[in-house]
């Protein structure tokens, strides 16, 4: 699979998902101006159709992009996730066809932090329920169950970007914050890192979710972890709806074992703002329920738009792929008079040297060169004189191991 530099105009991106308006802006200013820009996900089928021309893909959570995806992707270059999760990607599918995933690993973590450091103090109170009785004509005027966030006790489960975030607000406001995680961290503030979940669970006045979804944090929260739970504790997951046992959860509110709760994100969420939303959770008051928007604030997404759609451009325009989630990382200076070959090959021994072999066999002379490896594959760089980039990628594409190389002129 190849492809010599195209014109700007003849590289087409699909935008998916209402991503912020500030990743077209970007992209154009950068010269791309084929975007074809939707407001919703697409399902499967569709997707399969409309990604076949594609050159660049954006996304957000709801887009699955799956092998059966990818395999129709033929003239896929690299996938935006104007998000932090990448867990609707199959990363291991886009890695074997040289498919370069970029995401936004910090542009919406405060608003996330901001916003399970609210629902914290609104359960603490009993407000949802009591806000949601008021609706209802009932008045609740009673310190019965309400309590401020002072001196309780936090205990974060992941420990990264967002979980430090959190535990920042929440130490200014007087929370003992304590943390589990599978690597030992570094506590900011006065954070302190607890050996297991249960020793967390069995202390904490609020436990709040801040893990990826991975096999290991697939339903790690399920009936074990709530009986682990204090009698009127809360339990927050703002991080995937994988990660907790939704069944558990109505049983652990309906039983009365937990003060409250909040959730942001379900094992299976609306497509779109036109269809039902359908949990067991809707029937409790004391259960803060949230569209899937812990991260997005307007300051967020348009932060998100701007940075995923200029990592888009810079790998489309000179090959770097600095914080590709699936990829080699290589930061590239510009490459002025010279043409670029981009070569991306599985990592087996071999497959270098036979590289090198184009370029001195052909008295082709190397200008630049740059090379990581990642696992599975390899990227390298080549920099040459224009008067061979043609000849080079013709060569390089018959290279043993090469799964895409492209030229930028
Ligand atoms: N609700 C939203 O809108 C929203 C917004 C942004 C992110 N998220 C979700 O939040 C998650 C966390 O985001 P982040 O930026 O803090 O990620 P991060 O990668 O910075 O941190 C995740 C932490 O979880 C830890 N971890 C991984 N597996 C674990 C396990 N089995 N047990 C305990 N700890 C484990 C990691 O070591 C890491 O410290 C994202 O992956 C995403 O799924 C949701
Ligand atoms: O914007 C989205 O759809 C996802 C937001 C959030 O879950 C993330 O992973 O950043």
């Amino acid at each position: 699979m190849s492809n010599t530099s195209l014109e700007k105009s003849k590289i087409r991106i699909l935008l998916l998902e209402g991503v912020h308006q500030s990743a077209v802006d970007t992209l154009n200013a950068a010269g791309y101006t084929n975007i074809e820009y939707l407001t919703h996900s697409l399902a499967e089928e569709d997707l399969i159709e409309k990604i076949a021309d594609a050159h660049f893909v954006g996304i957000r959570s709801r887009t699955q992009l799956t092998e059966k995806v990818f395999e129709s992707a033929r003239k896929l270059v690299a996938v935006g996730c104007f998000c932090i999760g990448t867990n609707q990607v199959d990363l291991k599918a886009a890695t074997r066809r040289g498919i370069a995933v970029f995401n936004a690993p910090f542009s919406n973590t405060r608003s996330v932090a901001e916003l399970v450091l609210a629902q914290a103090i609104l359960l603490l109170r009993g407000i949802p329920e009591k806000n949601a009785k008021a609706h209802r004509g009932e008045w609740i005027k009673s310190a019965k169950d309400s309590y401020e966030i002072r001196g309780k006790k936090l205990g974060i489960i992941g420990y990264g970007n967002i979980g430090t975030q959190f535990s920042v607000l929440a130490e200014a406001l007087g929370m003992e914050v304590y943390f589990y995680d599978v690597v030992s961290k570094l506590p900011i503030g006065n954070a302190t890192q607890v050996g297991t979940m249960q020793e967390l669970l069995n202390m904490a006045d609020v436990v709040s979710l801040h893990v990826p979804e991975t096999p290991a944090t697939k339903y790690m929260f399920k009936a074990e972890q709530f009986a682990q739970m204090k009698p009127g504790s809360i339990l927050m997951n703002a991080s995937r709806g994988t990660v907790v046992d939704i069944d558990a959860l109505a049983e652990a509110l309906g039983s009365g074992k937990l003060l409250g709760a909040a959730v942001d994100v379900f094992p299976v969420e609306p497509k779109s703002n036109n269809e039902e939303f359908v949990s067991p959770l809707r029937e409790f008051d004391n259960c803060i329920l949230t569209p899937h928007i812990g991260g997005s604030t307007m300051e967020a997404q348009e932060n998100i738009g701007r940075e995923v759609a200029e990592k888009l451009a810079m790998y489309s325009d000179n090959g770097t792929s600095v914080s590709s989630v699936n990829f080699p990382e290589v930061a590239l200076p510009s490459h002025p008079n010279q043409h670029r070959l981009l070569h991306i090959h599985e990592n087996v021994p071999g497959v270098m040297s036979e590289i090198n072999q184009v370029f001195s066999e052909n008295g082709i002379n190397v200008c630049g060169q740059y090379l990581q490896t990642k696992e599975d594959i390899g990227y390298v760089v080549v920099d040459v004189d224009k008067a061979y980039g043609e000849l080079a990628l013709e060569k390089l594409l018959q290279v043993k191991g090469t799964i895409r190389c492209r030229v930028l002129f």
